[in-house]
């Protein structure tokens, strides 16, 4: 058998070079604009990506560390705000909520491609509420739950899985209040939050709030792009 290419073509550089990035006019981030707690700011860039009709501007990259060191990353919803910091949701006995309950932080980066603003939050993940928890749950649609609670995210999937969804769906149709005990609304709050904001026919910039151990205090610190 031929060796078939892996590749079809051979000038991807030279097409991914082509492909304009931040287009269009953007303004940039300046100092007269950073408030006192920076999870304001956040607020503010999310109602202007909503606003403006992004698409998906609460879905984010989030990276965690396994327990033997291994980083991984994925998309998923941010599904509030609070005062408190980002939250998500997610299985514990996913491959990411392994890697939380061996190691309970995270970094989450928001991109707004449209409004070329990023935004990167790290800090400490905890599940804070079984209210919430249970909440989140019931938010969702029947087939998330249904995959719920079988709750084997991120396994193979073999033969047995219609068997293991008619009886999830089977649970559902008996207590349609139920909750995937596995499920968590996790609540990453942040310790540092970056802004990046893309500037027309100048440098970008990169402002960073960093919260100094002591009290609720947040610095504020403009950094190279
Ligand atoms: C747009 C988008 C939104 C997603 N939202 C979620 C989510 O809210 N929660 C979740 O567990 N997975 C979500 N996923 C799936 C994750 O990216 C990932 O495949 C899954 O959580 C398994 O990750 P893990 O093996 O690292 O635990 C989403 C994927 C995409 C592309």
């Amino acid at each position: 058998m031929p060796d078939d290419p892996i590749l079809l073509r051979d000038d991807w550089r030279a097409r991914l070079r082509a492909v304009p990035v931040l287009s269009g006019e953007m303004a940039g981030l300046s100092e007269s604009e950073l408030p006192r707690h920076p999870l304001s700011l956040v607020e503010r860039w999310l109602d202007d990506a909503i606003a403006a009709g992004v698409t998906q501007p609460h879905v984010a990259a989030l990276a965690t560390v396994g327990a033997s060191g291994a980083v991984s990353a994925r998309m998923l919803i941010v599904k509030d705000l609070t005062a408190e910091g980002v939250w998500f949701s997610s299985s514990r006995n996913s491959p990411k909520g392994r890697d939380l309950a061996a190691h309970p932080q995270a970094a989450l980066t928001l991109y707004w491609r449209e409004a070329g603003r990023q935004i990167r939050v790290t800090g400490e993940v905890s599940s804070p509420s079984e209210e919430v928890s249970a909440a989140d749950f019931r938010e969702r649609s029947v087939v998330a739950r249904r995959e719920m609670l079988v709750d084997r995210q991120s396994s193979p999937r073999d033969d047995a899985a219609q068997t293991e969804l008619a009886r999830a769906q089977r649970r559902l149709d008996a207590d349609p209040d139920l909750v995937a005990p596995a499920w968590a609304a996790y609540l990453l709050a942040p310790v540092r939050i970056e802004f990046w904001a893309a500037a027309t026919g100048r440098a970008h910039d990169r402002i960073v709030a960093e919260r100094r151990t002591v009290g609720d205090e947040w610095m504020w610190q403009r950094l190279w792009t």
